[in-house]
């Protein structure tokens, strides 16, 4: 008999719920004894192999991982999407590059959703979006939206499909909106994600992916702790910094900081606008704050 294979998007101690890669057809189904003696727990995201002789669902195997995410606890992420908001929250940039620098960590595809464009109308407001999306376009996917205009929700279903996605941003920036306006079609299964956008607001309790009805997967726990915020030194910051990649080649000093040595080519493009002025300064930011750590690590 031969096996086929699987996603999880829900686990119970002995049992996962899980989604059937080629029909879609979702099912509960048993973990056999010898995970738990192999002290082996599949976690959502996973992909599996199981059996089924008659209405006997069991897991019979595991699939190595492309990654791991610690919160939320999430197997082969394919991308991160980063919700942000310019106004009502007006979401600090540093938050913004904390979070771009961990994705880079975890080499995750980012994706950025700038939400709430609706509110951006004076002059001010709209070169400030334009600047943002200069800036970070050049590194990222940036999608702009809004739940009024609804402009791009097919661009952003597309860059969702077929995919396993987690979402961040912090609070207010419109997550749970996004999600059930991209969910709207689900009518089966819409009072589940509102139930549990519920639950996610109070509790961290488990992770669950929810599917998406055009294919693929979303981690039902938006918020912006998502990310594991550890393992940074002054060192290898920079690396994480993707436009300062190309250029640090050009610094006089193989290992320069872009800090203080002379004929940093870093500098120098901040200096002529190659480089965001906002970004280099919040690396500087950075930088300094792990140096204060006493451990040196953040
Ligand atoms: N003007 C405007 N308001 C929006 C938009 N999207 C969401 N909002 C409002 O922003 C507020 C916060 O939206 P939520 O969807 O709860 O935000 P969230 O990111 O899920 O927040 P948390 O659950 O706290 O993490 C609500 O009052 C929404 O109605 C938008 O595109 N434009
Ligand atoms: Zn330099």
């Amino acid at each position: 008999m031969s096996w086929k294979k699987a996603v999880v998007t829900r686990f119970h101690s002995n049992m996962v719920t899980a989604m059937d890669i080629d029909s879609g057809e979702r099912f509960e189904c048993m973990l056999r004894g010898k995970f738990k003696q192999q002290k082996i727990r599949p976690i959502v995201g996973d992909y599996i192999e199981y059996s089924s002789d008659n209405d006997n669902l069991k897991v019979e195997n595991i699939l190595p991982q492309k990654n791991r995410l610690y919160r939320p606890n999430i197997a082969n992420v394919d991308q991160v999407v980063l919700v942000t908001t310019l106004k009502d929250p007006e979401v600090d940039l540093l938050i913004v590059d904390k979070f771009l620098i961990q994705a880079e960590k975890e080499k995750l595809d980012v994706l950025i959703i700038v939400n709430k464009v609706d509110l951006l109308n004076t002059d001010e407001e709209k070169f400030k979006l334009e600047k943002f999306i200069n800036t970070y376009s050049e590194m990222y996917d940036v999608i702009t939206t809004s739940k009024f205009s609804m402009e791009n929700i097919n661009l952003i279903k597309d860059n969702l499909k077929n995919k396993i996605s987690t979402m961040a941003g912090m609070s207010g920036v419109g997550k749970s909106s996004l999600l059930n306006i991209i969910n709207k079609d689900l009518s089966l299964k819409t009072g589940e994600i509102s139930d549990k956008l519920k639950r996610g607001k109070h509790t961290t309790t488990f992770t669950e992916l929810l599917y998406l009805d055009f294919g693929g997967f979303i981690a039902d726990t938006p918020g912006f702790a998502n990310l594991e915020l550890l393992g940074f030194d002054t060192n290898s910051l920079k690396d994480f910094f993707p436009e300062f990649d190309v250029l640090s080649a050009y610094c006089a000093f193989s290992n320069c900081a872009h800090i203080n040595e002379p004929d940093c080519e870093i500098k120098r493009c901040v200096d002529s606008g190659e480089i965001s002025k906002s970004r280099y300064n919040n690396y500087l930011h950075i930088y300094s704050e792990i140096s204060k750590r006493r451990d040196k690590k953040w």
